[in-house]
């Protein structure tokens, strides 16, 4: 008996010895992805609530700041003795506010100006934080107490306002937004939007030198060597021209200088253009480096379509850039004839058109885009606007797998259902007759609402909306056996006063957001295989403010509306 109570012993000891042996082999081969989750989730939790990201914010933000200022300037008498950080930062935000009051804008209008944006992140970054330093050292001090604490900046918790990653942020999306529409820098540097080239003149205010330094290095360390050196020379300028200097000249040089070598530098190692860098065509001393391979960029849709996949072999990430930033910028890159193939036609799908037609626009014959122009009433738009109020950071795929946010897409975005919405349901029916596909989320038909907003220089770099580039909406509504996304329908709730197009880098072409109009696509062709010509993107928003709504559809529940074929290169026409 004993022996087999001692054999069952070294048996379980044994057993616990395997398991010990096989938890502690795990957990050395999983430290490291474990660290890496750490990392990523850390990450995530930093870029979060970037307040850059979306127009909306930013004009809470503008309301935010007039009740502080009120309060402050309310206090200001009755704090005796030097105040300079509240000084400073009033009359910086009276010049501000005498520009809004004279140019009679909305202040949506205002914010969606990128250089009147930055303004004001940067005083909510850098001037709030200095003065909330000085009234609490004051407040350590003695008696100013009871004043001090009441103040609305004292009392507001830190996480209403912006931080330094907002400005980097900021300043990131301005530099590509040079760099995507080739602006006129030393026209920015002034508050004023100027594309080269372009009759067009959007007037701002302003930036220092410091500022422009800011965004100089931001340029340069995106790799936008060629942007960075032009921002560094501008700021010099400014800094000549300031009666207040900002950045001295001595701290401007060293960085200019760097630039100019890297950049030369980096053009005689590698060449103009990369994953990651950009310079000129020439160097800046031409004494000492020579330039490599010049490469052009595609010309025409031909060109273009040479460079379509054929099997596994994908588009570069670096030319599909170049051809997005030319789509953005309103470049042709068709054909006449291709062109002169698309048709407009007034389109009755179901009974519910046969009095108003939808106004349908052919934008691609291959693959098939069509635009439904004024499909949404302005009761559409503003229930869809009102009920997406929590707008949260959107997210792309990820270099360590799952989703995250990256200046790969800057929008902001909430999911919007049309249970207990009669306005919405009716849309949601709409959608659905229109384009003949089972549009409601609770059959699993499709996705609920995604309704997003743009900030600064707001961008959705070229995808794919199947293949899990972007979350679903959430996951327990939504069963994986859904199938993947067949469709999108895409429609614009505002007008974009310059640039926002969705650009179809592989179609060659792009459509300029046009308030209540949509787009609509099949991502799958019939056999079910995803359509990689439909690559698409949201272009730069250089002024304004772009708010989307998405509805994708999924392709199980549209077995009988769609029913699959056999031939592999067959696809979906709307009709
Ligand atoms: O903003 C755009 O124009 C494109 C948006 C988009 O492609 C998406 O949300 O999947
Ligand atoms: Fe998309």
């Amino acid at each position: 008996m004993k022996l087999i109570i001692a054999q069952q012993c070294q048996l379980y000891l044994y057993i616990l010895q395997r398991v010990f042996y096989f938890l502690f082999h795990i957990m050395k081969e999983t430290t490291s992805v474990i660290i890496w989750l750490l990392l990523v989730l850390f990450l995530r939790q930093n870029t979060c609530d970037d307040v850059f990201a979306a127009t909306s914010d930013l004009e809470n933000l503008l309301l935010l700041e007039m009740d502080i200022v009120r309060d402050l300037k309310e206090m200001r008498p009755q704090l005796n003795g030097s105040f300079s950080a509240i000084d400073r930062y009033l009359e910086e935000y009276t010049k501000a506010k005498e520009y809004l009051d004279s140019s009679s804008m909305s202040y949506e209008t205002f914010i969606g100006h990128p250089v009147n944006a930055f303004h004001l992140i940067r005083r909510m970054v850098i001037s709030y934080r200095e003065i909330k330093k000085a009234l609490l050292n004051a407040t350590a001090k003695g008696n100013l107490s009871r004043i001090i604490e009441k103040t609305k900046l004292v009392t507001l918790d830190d996480t209403a306002l912006p931080t330094t990653t907002d400005l980097s942020g900021a300043a990131n999306s301005i530099a590509v937004l040079q760099s995507a529409y080739r602006l006129n820098v030393s026209e920015f540097v002034r508050g004023n939007i100027q594309v080269i080239g372009k009759e067009l003149n959007h007037v701002g205010q302003p930036l220092n030198a410091r500022d422009c330094l800011f965004i100089g290095k931001h340029a340069f360390n995106k790799g936008l060597y060629d942007r960075a050196v032009e921002w560094l020379k501008a700021c010099l300028q400014v800094a000549t021209e300031e009666d207040e200097l900002t950045a001295k000249r001595k701290e401007i040089e060293p960085f200019l200088a760097t630039a100019i070598r890297v950049h030369d530098e980096v053009l005689q190692k590698k060449g103009p253009l990369g994953k990651g860098w950009r310079t000129n065509t020439e160097p800046f001393n031409k004494k000492k480096y020579k330039a490599k391979n010049v490469k052009s960029s595609p010309k025409t849709r031909e060109e273009i379509e040479d460079l379509i996949p054929t099997n596994a072999t994908v588009l570069s990430e670096q030319d599909e850039l170049e051809i997005f930033h030319r789509l953005c910028r309103g470049e042709q890159i068709r054909t006449d004839m291709q062109l002169k193939d698309l048709h407009c036609k007034l389109f009755k799908p179901h009974p519910y058109y046969f009095l108003q037609p939808i106004k349908l626009e052919e934008i691609s014959k291959s693959p098939i885009i069509t635009a439904m122009k004024d499909f949404m009433t302005d009761q559409e738009i503003s229930a869809l606007k009102t009920a997406a109020k929590k707008l949260q950071r959107s997210q792309h795929t990820s270099r360590f797998g799952g989703y995250q946010a990256s200046d790969k897409r800057t929008s902001k975005q909430a999911w919007v259902t049309h249970r207990n919405n009669p306005i919405i349901k009716r849309f949601t029916d709409k959608i659905g007759w229109a384009v003949k596909l089972n549009p409601y989320p609770e059959n699993f038909g499709s996705e609920y609402f995604q309704v997003a907003n743009y900030g600064i220089g707001g961008r959705y770099i070229p995808h794919t909306d199947y293949g899990n580039t972007s979350p679903l909406m959430p996951e327990k509504d939504l069963p994986f056996h859904s199938g993947e996304r067949i469709a999108t329908f895409m429609a614009y709730l505002e007008d974009v006063p310059e640039g926002g197009a969705t650009a179809f880098t592989l179609a060659g072409v792009s459509v300029w957001p046009e308030k209540g109009s949509a787009v609509f696509w099949f991502n799958l062709k019939t056999s079910g295989e995803g359509d990689y010509r439909t690559r698409h993107g949201g272009c730069p928003v250089l002024k304004g403010s772009k708010w989307i709504c998405n509805k994708w559809f999924h392709e199980r529940q549209q077995l009988f509306h769609r029913p699959c074929s056999i031939h592999k290169e067959d696809i979906f026409g709307i009709s």
